[in-house]
């Protein structure tokens, strides 16, 4: 995996998300000790704690340092707002000592920190300038420096993700977890009945993920332990998807907040489909990583109506499933578009990733089956005027080498049912596209 396109920037990137887990590791264990005033709530109600800030400055000065400041993109989720206010000095002062302590830590790293510790304005420059907003042209780092908040604040799962898009493309994708075991069924061993702090005193170490696109590979290494030195390729093992394709065999995961994921939506689909395990419900994204590990088959992600999912959600961990040999799309099925800016834009209904295409086919039909009966159906209508097409639909025209564009016919035209049944016919008898190209 290090020859090749993006061998330095995979190699400098690993190593970064080592040190922002560390990072990470160590707050979460005095967060969750001394219960401190570490965590603060955003605009938007969502929380933000040192961590995020800290590994946000420390991912930005270090790939600055080994990239360059100049011609270096990144677009990141945390701003400074917050810490400028004058009543957050003392959680200015926090993220101080983190990043300089994690920063000292570069070199057990295989990594060059900065001379003397950084000063508290020199930190808000680093965490203000990820403030990139992506786009269809050039390169662009994107971060997640703490993905799943809430499962870090409540000792749980979350995720370092950094990922790189070139040209609108993910073309690298890092993923740490440092709550998720590097051992087989990591995940399940840590619920809310057993926490994540036993983890902690048994010694057990999690895992960084890392992909490049198009190799057909995901790595996992273990973190390293507080006295030991990163020497690269760290015991990194591959990982690949299950082979699981038996919807009653399957395991799916979605988003443990019901505000981030429709639950019942997902149920009947999962119904339709006939999986029978219970969902593994984990918080960020770890529910990528489990998927590219081959420990659950099923990833299903159905936000509310208006809710607009942000690159640095998705870009590490859907490259490193599709590398691993899975599939991720839109809940359409459709590839998701990283070239739009901060948001995954004409995002269709959710998001899907499974270990094979069989799943994935079957998970895309019943959300097709369960949409017009379920109560997203009505409010979502109103925002998109226009009939979607299958994807295998999709397929099939392609293979016949018809355009796909000329079946965007306005929903009230036809109710979806007979549209559908309509271009199933037409399939079987392609000579009859016209007949349904005029509906
Ligand atoms: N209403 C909503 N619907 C879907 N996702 C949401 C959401 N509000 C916040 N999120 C995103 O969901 C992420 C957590 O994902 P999950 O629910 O899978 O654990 C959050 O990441 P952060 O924790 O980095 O803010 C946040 O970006
Ligand atoms: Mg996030």
């Amino acid at each position: 995996m290090e020859d090749g396109k993006y061998s330095k920037e995979l190699n400098v990137a690993v190593r970064v998300v080592h040190m922002a887990c560390s990072l990470c590791e160590k707050v979460q264990k005095q967060l969750l000790s001394t219960n401190s005033d570490q965590v603060k709530s955003k605009d938007d109600d969502s929380l933000v704690t040192v961590a995020d800030w800290s590994v946000q400055a420390t991912v930005s000065w270090m790939l600055k340092k080994a990239f360059g400041s100049q011609n270096i993109s990144i677009v990141a989720e945390e701003d400074i707002q917050t810490l400028c206010k004058s009543e957050s000095q003392s959680l200015l002062a926090m993220v101080v000592s983190a990043v300089n302590i994690s920063l000292a830590e570069a070199p057990r790293f295989g990594l060059h920190g900065p001379e003397k510790p950084l000063s508290a304005s020199e930190i808000l420059e680093a965490i203000s300038q990820c403030n990139s907003r992506g786009g269809p042209l050039g390169q662009h780092w994107v971060l997640d420096p703490v993905d799943g908040t809430l499962g870090f604040v409540r000792g749980d799962q979350y995720a370092v993700a950094l990922a790189m898009i070139e040209n609108g493309e993910v073309v690298m994708g890092v993923l740490g977890c440092p709550n998720y075991s590097v051992k087989d069924d990591g995940l399940n061993k840590y619920t809310q009945e057993n926490p994540v702090m036993s983890k902690i005193s048994s010694g057990e170490v999690g895992c960084v993920m890392y992909t490049r696109k198009g190799s057909g590979k995901a790595w996992m290494q273990p973190l390293i332990h507080r006295d030991e030195t990163f020497e690269w390729p760290n015991s990194a093992k591959l990982v690949q998807v299950s082979s699981v394709d038996d919807p009653t065999l399957a395991t799916f995961c979605e988003p443990v907040e019901k505000t981030n994921s429709n639950h019942s939506f997902a149920a009947g689909v999962a119904s339709t489909v006939g999986l029978r395990n219970k969902p593994l419900r984990v918080y960020s994204m770890v529910k990528y990583a489990a998927i590219a590990r081959g420990e659950a088959e099923i990833y299903m992600r159905f936000a509310r109506a208006g809710y607009k999912e942000k690159i640095w959600d998705h870009a590490a961990g859907v490259l490193l499933v599709q590398e691993a040999g899975g599939v991720v799309t839109d809940a359409g099925g459709r590839p998701l578009d990283f070239s739009r800016g901060i948001y995954l834009e004409g995002l269709d209904r959710g998001i899907i990733a499974c270990s094979g295409i069989k799943l994935h086919d079957k998970i895309i039909g019943a959300v097709y089956a369960s949409w017009e009966s379920s109560n997203l159906a009505s409010s979502q209508k109103a925002n998109n005027s226009h009939l979607r097409i299958h994807p295998s639909f999709t397929h099939t025209l392609k293979k016949k080498e018809k355009k796909v564009c000329a079946f965007q016919i306005p929903v009230t035209k036809l109710s979806t049912r007979s549209f559908r049944f309509s271009i199933i016919s037409m399939i079987e008898k392609p000579t009859n596209l016209k007949t349904v190209i005029t509906l």
